[in-house]
Parts: structure tokens; C-alpha cells; sequence
């Protein structure tokens, strides 16, 4: 494990593992800093979000459940924190971010209390934004980015968080892949023109020829990088016979054609220069603050840049269900041999940072080294900054079980590790404007419909609504028009429940199997759509036989459908064994479908479990969170989900309206990845 920590210059390079100096000068520290973490990561009740603002230096915060921490700015500008306990009491000052233990920019639902005015229901204060901000030439790295390409929530992420930010104002530029597979997929470049600015790359042993095309879109200049690589039948990163052979080849090549993208592109007439900060998204953009500090930096480029890694998905990196130096596994996941060094135009003293050994009993055979490279490895040793897409997730990789053998080197960048939940696009994801489903429908049709009859059961707690009442009118039609493409017996009344994903270990398909026989045996129907393994798309088609009147399985990569299932569903069920943030959760919050989900990752930050003996008997929450991952667990959590669709017509209707108010856009996240912006920039580059 010692040599996953090795890497060359760390020992002299500067640390920033404190928090940045610059804001520590405007502090005055008064009482004694708590030694114990002030936000016990595995408790929610303890969650804090804290929002800065970049130019006055000031701080707001909000809070999440008890424990508060409030910040007061005194006269010269001076901030301290204060943690109160449930009664109110002061326990404890400290600095923000304390040094080395607390995160700073903690995500939890702060942002998402209820407001009568919809700028506070995004969280954004007027103030907020009546400030000046620092604006940053913005270059995100990636392998997808809808609409161009997408195959999953990375896709989705990398289309919308950079329209955020450069509606913040931000220059933003997102550099991916031209892929051309020969289907009509191809025409979602057809607006980005050739930039006629080719340029050559040293690396694999040979000098590869690359082109830039370039549409400004949304405020953002989307850039293609062209290559023959990028140009086959498949998806991004493989097809019919699994991932390709060249992946390292091909995300290597993306890598440096993004480090020299900001500075030989002259987009809008100016290039972006060397003042930049590189977002690199998940493993295949990894190399990229490994060629700032390796190949770029010595020669004195980008000394002024910074680089944040965003972990979307660590497992994507590592053998995932199996780590082990299969490399016929690990293709897709970045891990290669580590004689393949050399191709990737590093200098060869770096070697250490990208390298990663297979323990012991992971290696395939007795003379099996199990030597590799890792390019996430080495962009967490190089990165300025690390973030993850949920704050439960920023804990779950520095744990032994949810770090894929990186947690060690994790917890030693712990510092400068920060979660923030993803937002979503809430145009494209819109109930009373979505082309693709069969009736529109918002939060305000649901309180006209309120205003319909409904009756009390008297001596309940809950309001109980009649059955020709509000739950069965709205989404009836989205619903009933599900059911007549899937082909299932129309029957408004049926709870429906819905699943959307990839098949695979981490979406909790398994238990979804283990547990349909048990599912089938109530009066429910179950609709599933996705594609990954053959054994559980087998398993789908099977279960569809099985059940003709109850369940449809559709395989394959269908956005209108995905949109259509997350409107008709009553219920999203997402059994996920680790969620770092989890989109289909948020999707169907804001579609009025209620998630019942694995207590885990982002799934845990973001649904909040339904408490029926909330004060005044109005229920709170937004869904079921069950844990242990069992079948057991799962399907009471469901079991109770169902006979509240039934039963608890008022309850239902509460949680879809809390769900459907929920703010989740992605303004909210822009601002704290500004927070982290501004810290990246405050200390020096991690790797001089
Ligand atoms: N068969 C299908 N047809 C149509 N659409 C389909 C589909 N299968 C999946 N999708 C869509 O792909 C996206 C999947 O997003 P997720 O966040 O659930 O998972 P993913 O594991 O890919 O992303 C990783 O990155 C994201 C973004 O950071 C994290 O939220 C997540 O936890 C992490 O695992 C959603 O938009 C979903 O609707």
C-alpha cells in the first residue's frame, strides 16, 4: 500500500493540506477550537452547508438539523464560528475550515428548505447574488457531455453544471471526445465547426494528429477533440465485445489535447491562457493535473493554474465487483499494465505517482506482480483539490469498503476533499414542459386539485383524501400512457413501480431479482428499463414471461423512455449498493414519483425518509431510505411505500409535493463549486 502514496516531488512540493492561508489571515480565532470534527459525517442531524462569498470576504451559512455553526463578521472583517448543541448552546468555536478536519463546504438539505419566494427556494440569497464574484476561465475535461454524448450521469453532469457557471458568469469551456459511431448519434455535432487548428502529440510512441471542432452553445464553448479513435460503432468507451482495447490510448490522447486546448484555441478571438482552472471528471481525464505538474509546470506553463479531479464514480477505475489485475476487467476502468508507462508521454521520474500495485491476493497468478498504472491515482496525488458529487460520498471513499484501495490516499487528501451534491436540468427535466411525456403537470395543478373534496378519517392522524380525489388524477394520464406503450393491463389504481439504470453490481440489480417473486405477489406493476450485464438483461426478459400482466423489461438506452417511466411511476425504486450521487432519485422527486432507495451515498443526502408523526400530522420527507441492502429491508421499505400509495391518499400527496418543491437546480451547486474555485486559487498549486 506504500507505493500507492509514493509519488516523486510530493515529499518537497508544497502541501495544502492546510486550509488556505489567505482567508486564515482574516481570522480571529476566539475560545478553543473543538478537536473533535464538528460534523460527524455519518450524521446528517450534523450536516452544514456553508456558502462564501468571494469578494468581501463575508460568509453565510444555514443549517441542517441541530447543530449549528454560525458565522459573525465583526467590524474588521473577522470571522469566527460557533457550534450550538440541539438546546441552542454554545459547544465549541472554531475556524472555517478548521484545519485538517472539518469539511468546509458540507452539502446537506439547507439549501432545499421550503421558501415562499422561489429565489430562496433555490437557496440563493438576493444579497448573494447582488455580489461581485471572481470569475475563472473554467475547462472541464471529460469523457461525456450531453447532448453531445451521454451513457450515464457523468454525461448529464458535464452538459449542465458548465451552462451553470457560465451563466455565473464564468468563461467555461468543455473539452471531450468527437465520437462518430456511423448512427444518427452523430449529428448531435453537426452544429460544432472545424476549428482548422490541428495539433500534433507526442505519446504511444508516435506523434498522433488532432483537430479541434468548437460550438458555442448555452454561454459555453463546447470543444470536440477529433481523432480516428473517437470514430467507431459503440458507445464512448466500447461495444458489443466489451470495452475497447485502446481506452488508455484514447483518454490519454483527451487529456493532452485538453491541457493544450486553453492555449492554443483562440475561442471568441482570445484564447483562454494558462490562468485556468482544469475540472477533470473521473479517470479518463485523470492525466490531466499530472501533465501540469509533470510536463508543463518545469517548463514554467500554467504556474498559475489549478486543477480540481471530480469523482463521479471511483469504482469505474478499479475492478470494481472483482479488483484484480484482469486486465481484460480493468480496460474500461483506466488500470493497465505498467510496462504502458512509457506511452503516455510522461516523464519517466513521474512513474511513482501513477503507480498502483495490486495487493497480494488480488494478483491472478503466483508471478503476477500486479504492478499497474492509474491514472485517478495520480490525479488524486497531483489534484489541487478533490471533489466527489455528494458529501456522503466524499466519506464513503475514504472508508476500506467504499474507496476501491484508494482510501488511504484519500484520507491523506482528506483537507481538501469536499462533497457537493448534483444538480439537474431542470428544463430538460420539467413535469409541465417535458416533449417527451404524455401530459404536463406541476406542483400548482396539484393545489388546484387540492382545492377539490376530500374527507378526514376521523380519530387519524393523517388526512385521507377520497379515491376520485387528487393522487389518481395527477399523472393518471403519463401513467395509464405508460402502461399502454408497455403493454400492461391499463389500470390507473395499480401502483407502479419503476426502475431506471445500469444493470449492474452497483444498482443493486441482484436484490431487484432476488426480490421480484416477492414483489409480483401483490396487485403492483413493475417496469424496468436499462442495460449492462446480459445475465440481468436475460433475467428482464425471462421475468417478462413470467409475469405478462405485471412487469415489462425494457433493454437498451432510451432517454424519451427514461423520461416517461420517471412521470407514470408512482414509486422510482433504487436498491443501489453505493450511489456517490444518484440522477434518477432527483429526477423523479421533481416528477411527483416518490424514491424508495438504498441508505446510501448521495441516495441518503438527498431523499429524506417520510416521517408520518411530523408536528400537526403533515408528514415530512420525500421517500423511504432503507438499509441493511437486503431483499428484507427493501421490500418492507416498499411494502410500506405501497400501502401509503393506497391507503394515505393525503400522505402520498404530501410527499409528492415536498419532492416535486425540492430545489435541485444547479445554480445551487455552482455556488459551492465556487467556494472550492476560490480555495483552489488561495493556496499554491499542490504540485509545483
Ligand atoms: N437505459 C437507460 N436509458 C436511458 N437513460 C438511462 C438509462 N440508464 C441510465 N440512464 C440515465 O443515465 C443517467 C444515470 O445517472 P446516475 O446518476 O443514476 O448514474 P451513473 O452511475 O451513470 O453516474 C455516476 O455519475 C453520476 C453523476 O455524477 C452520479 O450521480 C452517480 O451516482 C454515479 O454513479 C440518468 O440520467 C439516467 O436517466
Amino acid at each position: 500500500m506504500e507505493s500507492l502514496l509514493m509519488t516523486p516531488k510530493l515529499s518537497s512540493c508544497k502541501s495544502s493540506l492546510n486550509p488556505p492561508q489567505a482567508k486564515f489571515n482574516n481570522v480571529r480565532v476566539i475560545g478553543q477550537v473543538s478537536s473533535a470534527p464538528l460534523w460527524g459525517r455519518r450524521s446528517r442531524a450534523r450536516c452544514l452547508t456553508l456558502r462564501a462569498s468571494v469578494s468581501d470576504g463575508g460568509l453565510s451559512s444555514s443549517q441542517d438539523g441541530s447543530s449549528a455553526v454560525e458565522y459573525e463578521k465583526e467590524e474588521k472583517g473577522l470571522i469566527l464560528g460557533t457550534e450550538k448543541d440541539d438546546s441552542g448552546a454554545v459547544i465549541g468555536f472554531h475556524l472555517i475550515p478548521p484545519s485538517g478536519e472539518v469539511k468546509a463546504n458540507q452539502v446537506g438539505e439547507s439549501f432545499t428548505t421550503a421558501s415562499s419566494s422561489t429565489e430562496e427556494a433555490e437557496g440563493i440569497k438576493v444579497e448573494e447574488k447582488a455580489q461581485t464574484r471572481v470569475t475563472y476561465n473554467i475547462v472541464f475535461v471529460t469523457a461525456e457531455a450531453a447532448p453531445y454524448s451521454k451513457t450515464g450521469g457523468l454525461g448529464d453532469v458535464c452538459g449542465s453544471l458548465p451552462i451553470a457557471l457560465a451563466a455565473r458568469g464564468h468563461r467555461v469551456m468543455v473539452v471531450s471526445p468527437r465520437y462518430q459511431n456511423g448512427t444518427p448519434a452523430d449529428d448531435k455535432f453537426a452544429s460544432a465547426v472545424d476549428l482548422d487548428c490541428p495539433i500534433k502529440i507526442h505519446c504511444f510512441g508516435g506523434v498522433q494528429d488532432v483537430g479541434f471542432f468548437h460550438e458555442y452553445r448555452d454561454g459555453v464553448d463546447w470543444v470536440f477533440v477529433d481523432h480516428p479513435s473517437y470514430h467507431r460503432p459503440g458507445n464512448p468507451y466500447g461495444d458489443q465485445y466489451g470495452a475497447f482495447g485502446d481506452n488508455q490510448f484514447r483518454f490519454a490522447l483527451l487529456s493532452h489535447a485538453a491541457c493544450e486546448a486553453p492555449l492554443v484555441l483562440p475561442l471568441g478571438g482570445f484564447n483562454y491562457g494558462e490562468k485556468c482552472l482544469f475540472l477533470v471528471n473521473d479517470w479518463h481525464a485523470s492525466l490531466v493535473p499530472v501533465l501540469l505538474a509533470a510536463k508543463y509546470r518545469p517548463y514554467g506553463v500554467y504556474k498559475d493554474a489549478r486543477s480540481i479531479l471530480v469523482i463521479h464514480n471511483l469504482s469505474h477505475q478499479d475492478g470494481a465487483v472483482k479488483p484484480c489485475s484482469d486486465w481484460a476487467l480493468n480496460k474500461r476502468k483506466g488500470v493497465e499494465p505498467a510496462v504502458t508507462y512509457k506511452n503516455l508521454g510522461l516523464p519517466l521520474e513521474w512513474y511513482g505517482a501513477l503507480e498502483w500495485v495490486f495487493p497480494t491476493w488480488a494478483r491472478t497468478h503466483a508471478l503476477d506482480t500486479g504492478q499497474a498504472v492509474n491514472p485517478l491515482k495520480g490525479a488524486i496525488v497531483t489534484a489541487d483539490r478533490i471533489l466527489t458529487v455528494s458529501e456522503g460520498y466524499s466519506w464513503e471513499i475514504t472508508t476500506i469498503e467504499g474507496g476501491y484501495g484508494l482510501h488511504e490516499l484519500l484520507s491523506s487528501r482528506n483537507s481538501v476533499l469536499n462533497g457537493i451534491t448534483n444538480g439537474i436540468d431542470v428544463a430538460e427535466w420539467d413535469p409541465s414542459s417535458d416533449e417527451h411525456i404524455a401530459c404536463h403537470y406541476s406542483v400548482e395543478n396539484l393545489n388546484d386539485k387540492v382545492a377539490e373534496p376530500f374527507t378526514l378519517r376521523s380519530g387519524s392522524t393523517h388526512q385521507h383524501m377520497s379515491l376520485t380525489s387528487v393522487v389518481y388524477k395527477v399523472q393518471v394520464q403519463c401513467k395509464t400512457a405508460l402502461q399502454k406503450e408497455f403493454g400492461l393491463p391499463i389500470r390507473p389504481e395499480c401502483p407502479l413501480i419503476g426502475f431506471i439504470g445500469r444493470l449492474d453490481y452497483q444498482k443493486g440489480i441482484d436484490l431487484i431479482r432476488l426480490a421480484i417473486p416477492e414483489i409480483m405477489e401483490d396487485d403492483v406493476q413493475f417496469v424496468m428499463l436499462g442495460s449492462g450485464d446480459p445475465q440481468f438483461e436475460g433475467w428482464m426478459r425471462a421475468t417478462e414471461l413470467a409475469y405478462k400482466d405485471k412487469f415489462r423489461g425494457w433493454v437498451g438506452f432510451n432517454v424519451p423512455i427514461s423520461h416517461r417511466i420517471t412521470a407514470g411511476c408512482d414509486i422510482l425504486l433504487m436498491p443501489s449498493r453505493f450511489e456517490p450521487c444518484g440522477l434518477n432519485q432527483l429526477y423523479a422527486m421533481r416528477y411527483g414519483t416518490v424514491p424508495v432507495v438504498h441508505d446510501t451515498g448521495g441516495l441518503r443526502d438527498t431523499v429524506k425518509n417520510f416521517n408520518p408523526y411530523a408536528p400537526e400530522g403533515s408528514g415530512e420527507g420525500t421517500g423511504w431510505t432503507f438499509s441493511p441492502l437486503t431483499k428484507e429491508s427493501m421490500l418492507t421499505a416498499l411494502r410500506v411505500a405501497i400501502s401509503t400509495y393506497r391507503e394515505h391518499k393525503c400522505s402520498w400527496e404530501g410527499l409528492m409535493k415536498r419532492g416535486m418543491q425540492r430545489p435541485c437546480s444547479w445554480e445551487n451547486a455552482a455556488i459551492q463549486y465556487e467556494q472550492v474555485f476560490e480555495w483552489a486559487f488561495t493556496d499554491p498549486p499542490y504540485v509545483i
